[in-house]
């Protein structure tokens, strides 16, 4: 199994090599050169396996021989037996052929634990293996950061620093991410938005002579191995609702275009996927898209739904790759477009783009009217994100087929957006109850690269 870069210029390598690699050298995002395939037959084999058969069948071929059946099976064990779910994603009705797939029960309470638990296990098997330290920096609107900060706090090879935009993260997020004692764990407040921490990101990877003096690696969705693990849910959800004998279609809270993409490879596997409807908040650059009006990047608006506050969202790269009949020149060519303001999307590439997704937006009031009515409707009490999938898939949902829409973060994230709008204030878990009163370590930093890097060099242990 080979992968290449969606900018055509850099390397094959193989999973290890682009799990450990992160961005391509060519400023690219690494796909698999082909994607395997599922019969009907093994899909509906999957019926009835734990989640981790699940995981453990639709990753293997993407793997190769970079780990050996029993040593991947024992790393998917480790990653989900932090979840406080049998289950690990359960599905739960809202209505007639509407089920919300709560992925809010790992560690860090989104459903970023799903891969990055995955990824860490992953890593530390390479590292030792290998004899090697990195330099994990990572980019976060909220989510991500401590989801790799639980993945990788504590570990004697592995720094971790993460960048996340000062003022605009939940005060949960927020502080999952400052209050871990590990010295390892930096978290860094930068004077900015999440499209400037990203950048920051992509231009240290595109430093090589920083790259290589820190040992720099990504855990964002840049990392083909986080989009991999996002995969299994789709599988697993679709065929307990009866795949691949009948189809489902899903609804996903978008921000960076990792978790649609994700469905969207489920897609290419073989499930019988009917609609991928992609769900944005009022940073709608991607429902903008997808209805033909060019990707332009505006300015960040701070929403309810913070997680979700991205304009340039990095897997649409990966998609743009694909509509473009896999031409790196091309995608080259519109990512330069990008960083001037935007571009057009090609009529064929539109085609191909509409074939594949469909999409909606929430606006503010929408989102809080949302987690009001499911309450009342379900009992459900949804997070911001998910309210957003929900207000969604109900606007564009065909009754006929069942719909499933992710609900990617617990509401105890986000307590003062839910009791707003619901009156509800949802309490943290027991394992997380003293988190207001954990003392806070943080580092605020301008928007700087040279101040970034700076810092980075400064705290990394030799
Ligand atoms: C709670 C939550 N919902 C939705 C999203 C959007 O997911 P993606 O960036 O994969 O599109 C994020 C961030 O990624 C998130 O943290
Ligand atoms: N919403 C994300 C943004 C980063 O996304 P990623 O999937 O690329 O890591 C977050 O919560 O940080």
């Amino acid at each position: 199994m080979k992968y290449i870069s969606t900018r055509g210029a850099a390397p094959e390598l193989n999973f290890e090599e682009a799990m450990l690699t992160g961005l391509a050298r060519d400023g690219g995002l690494y796909v698999p050169a082909q994607i395997p395939q599922m019969s009907a037959d093994e899909i509906a084999a999957l019926a009835g396996l734990t989640y981790e058969e699940v995981a453990q069948r639709v990753m293997r071929p993407f793997i190769g021989d970079a780990f050996s059946d029993d040593e991947f099976g024992e790393i998917i064990a480790r990653a989900y037996d932090q979840f406080n779910h049998a289950a690990r994603a359960p599905l739960v009705q809202l209505d007639s052929n509407h089920f919300l797939l709560e992925l809010f029960h790992g560690p860090t309470l989104a459903f970023k634990d799903f891969a990055m638990q995955l990824i860490g296990q992953l890593f530390q098997s390479a590292l030792a293996r290998r004899g090697e330290r990195i330099t994990i920096v990572g980019a976060t609107s909220g989510d991500t950061g401590s989801a790799a900060i639980e993945a990788f706090r504590g570990l004697d090879n592995v720094d971790v620093f993460i960048l996340f935009p000062h003022g605009r993260v939940s005060e949960v997020q927020r502080r999952q991410m400052t209050t871990p004692s590990e010295s390892n764990v930096h978290a860094l407040a930068v004077d900015g938005d999440f499209d400037d921490c990203q950048a920051a990101l992509k231009d240290m990877f595109n430093d090589f002579e920083f790259r290589e003096e820190v040992g720099l690696a990504g855990v964002n969705s840049i990392n083909w191995a986080r989009v991999l693990a996002q995969v299994v849910y789709y599988f697993s959800s679709t065929v307990s609702l009866g795949a691949p004998h009948r189809k489902v279609s899903f609804t996903v809270p978008t921000g960076n275009f990792g978790d649609i993409f994700a469905g969207y490879i489920a897609k290419r596997i073989g499930l019988p996927i009917d609609r991928l409807i992609v769900a944005t908040n009022q940073n709608d650059i991607l429902h903008r898209s997808l209805t033909g009006q060019g990707y332009r990047k505006g300015q960040v608006q701070p929403s309810i739904s913070p997680s979700m506050d991205i304009q340039v969202s990095s897997n649409f790269e990966r998609a743009l790759f694909d509509a473009y009949g896999r031409d790196g020149d091309a995608v080259t060519q519109l990512m330069d477009e990008l960083q001037q303001g935007g571009f057009e999307i090609s009529q064929g590439a539109m085609q191909y783009l509409r074939e594949q997704f469909d999409s909606g937006r929430a606006s503010e009031e929408e989102t809080l009217a949302t987690i009001a009515q499911t309450l009342t409707s379900s009992g459900e009490l949804l997070c911001p994100h998910s309210a957003v999938g929900v207000k969604v898939a109900n606007a564009l949902r065909d009754p006929e087929v069942p719909m499933i829409t992710l609900a990617t973060a617990h509401p105890a994230k986000f307590p003062d957006a839910v009791e707003q709008a619901s009156g509800v204030r949802p309490p943290l878990p027991p394992a997380m109850a003293d988190m207001y009163d954990r003392a806070e370590r943080v580092t605020r930093i301008a928007n700087d690269l040279g101040a970034l890097k700076g810092h980075i060099k400064g705290h990394i242990r030799a």
